[in-house]
């Protein structure tokens, strides 16, 4: 074990050591008592010298039931034999931070604890035991969970193939930190695919902040996302941070990225480049240490051709682009959403609605869903509150779906996918060579896998 230069003994050095009851040293006792955190040392064999007040009451054990213990049988810990803090700690002769264990509490709960521990020292550099701190964070630990059911990836739902190249991509994110662009159509899923890159990336334990520049005129997206000081403008009563600034170490998602105005684009490619910016009337410059992800639901490369949208910007946020499928393009999904949809409403109304009528999976199966996701939803949410059986029928969709003509594909409709089709061909052309023809680079680019890269440029005979 390393050893350390002399230093004068600490209190709980003494302490471990004997040389001071620990008890009767009302100063370093009153001190120890009086912090949220619980406290604990060791011996070098690992039994529990001292226990303060908050560790009592964070794990419910009061100290004359740990003293002399070996922490192992208190904190019944899965890591305890291979991953312990102290042991870890001891092994690198300094302290070991912030480390997320879970252990049982005298009730037998799970609770779970974010753990600090260093090594002892006595004066001749020698180890003599461990130290470590903890608190509580169970609550934290659970709201995160919770995040994750309502936002992870399960619930992210549909097993067809476009969702199954969806997934591709998503996976070969998770845990980076580049900077997304999201495209699909309204209410394809674009802000859960954007929570789902946050509470899985590594900054999962910091603020997401959202915000849509389409709702919003050009003067107050500036200050909402810059902020301002005081006395910037009339009304500037106060000074008011902006979303870059809330969204500190985390992540901030720009949804409707295409609507934003060219002064407001040059900014954001300036926090991009320079990582700072200023608030409107201010000439301080704030660092920001934000992730980007933007979405839209118009064709931004189009905006860039017509010139609407900054090209440089764009390849910025373009640096991983995801492409969301409509819905209408994955009806396989329907039925899998629908059964998704009345287990969450059933919960949330307290209802046990068991299905939908068969023929009515065909009516929305046949519904070619222009607000995607989210009108599906909202149909069976609809379906829910004049649902009065176990089954959904026919009678219980809102009156648009139910009197919806089937899709069938017109000529018209024919000759539009022609066009579409040389549209598809004329970007992968390009994607390829700005790619110098590699087709790994060109299909994240284009925001698909590499064989439905290689299936279009078959379909479309493009060779380089
Ligand atoms: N694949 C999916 N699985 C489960 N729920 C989904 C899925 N896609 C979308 N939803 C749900 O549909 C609704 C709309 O999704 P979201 O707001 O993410 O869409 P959007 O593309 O960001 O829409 P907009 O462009 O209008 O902002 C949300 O309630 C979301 O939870």
């Amino acid at each position: 074990m390393p050893g350390k230069p002399a230093a004068r003994y600490t209190a709980f050095e003494h302490a471990i050591r004997g040389e001071i009851n620990m008890e009767n040293n009302q100063f370093c006792e009153a001190i120890l008592n009086s912090i949220s955190e619980g406290v604990m040392t060791l011996d070098r064999d690992w039994r529990i010298a001292s226990w303060n007040r908050a560790a009592e009451h964070i794990t419910g054990f009061h100290r004359e039931e740990v003293l002399g213990k070996e922490c192992m049988t208190i904190f019944r810990a899965a890591l305890c034999r291979e991953h312990c803090p102290v042991d870890k700690a001891l092994s690198c002769g300094h302290p070991y931070h912030d480390v997320e264990i879970a252990i049982h509490n005298k009730r037998n709960e799970l609770i779970h604890l974010m753990v600090n521990a260093a090594p002892l020292y006595d004066s001749n550099g020698q180890i003599i035991g461990g130290l470590e701190t903890f608190r509580d964070v169970s609550q934290n630990y659970w709201m995160r969970e919770e995040l994750k059911a309502q936002y992870g990836y399960a619930n992210i739902v549909g097993r067809s193939e476009p969702m199954k190249i969806v997934y591709d991509i998503l996976e070969s994110l998770l845990g980076t930190d580049t900077t997304v662009l999201i495209q699909g159509e309204s209410g394809t899923g674009k802000e859960l695919i954007a929570r789902a890159l946050h509470f899985y990336g590594p900054r999962k334990d910091r603020p997401f902040v959202a915000i849509n520049c389409s709702a919003l005129p050009e003067g107050v997206l500036e200050t909402e996302l810059f902020g301002h000081v005081k006395g910037a403008f009339t009304g500037a009563i106060r000074n008011h941070a902006g979303k870059f600034e809330l969204a500190n170490g985390g992540t901030l998602f720009l949804d409707e990225i295409g609507e934003i105005s060219p002064a407001i684009q040059v900014k954001l490619l300036r926090v991009l480049e320079e990582r700072e910016f200023q608030r409107i009337g201010d000439n301080r410059n704030i660092k920001v240490d934000v992730r980007l992800i933007t979405a839209t639901n118009k064709d931004l490369y189009r905006k860039v051709l017509d010139s609407s949208f900054r090209d440089d910007l764009y390849y910025r946020l373009s640096v991983f682009p995801v492409n969301l499928p409509p819905l209408r393009e994955r009806k396989e999904d329907i039925r899998l959403l629908i059964g998704y949809f009345i287990r969450k409403f059933n919960k949330q109304m307290g209802k046990s609605i068991q299905g939908i009528a068969d023929q009515v999976l065909e009516i929305l199966e046949a519904y070619p869903w222009p607000g995607n996701v989210r009108e599906l939803a909202n149909a069976i949410e609809h379906s829910f509150v004049h649902c009065k059986g176990v089954l959904i029928h026919h009678s219980d969709l809102p009156q648009n779906i139910a009197s919806a003509p089937p899709v069938t594909v017109s000529r018209g409709a024919q000759r539009a996918q022609g066009k579409l089709d040389l549209v598809e061909r004329e970007l992968i052309v390009k994607e390829l060579e700005r790619a110098h023809w590699k087709k790994a680079l060109a299909a994240r680019r284009l925001g698909m896998s590499r064989a439905t890269l290689w299936r279009k440029m078959d379909k479309y005979g493009i060779a380089k």
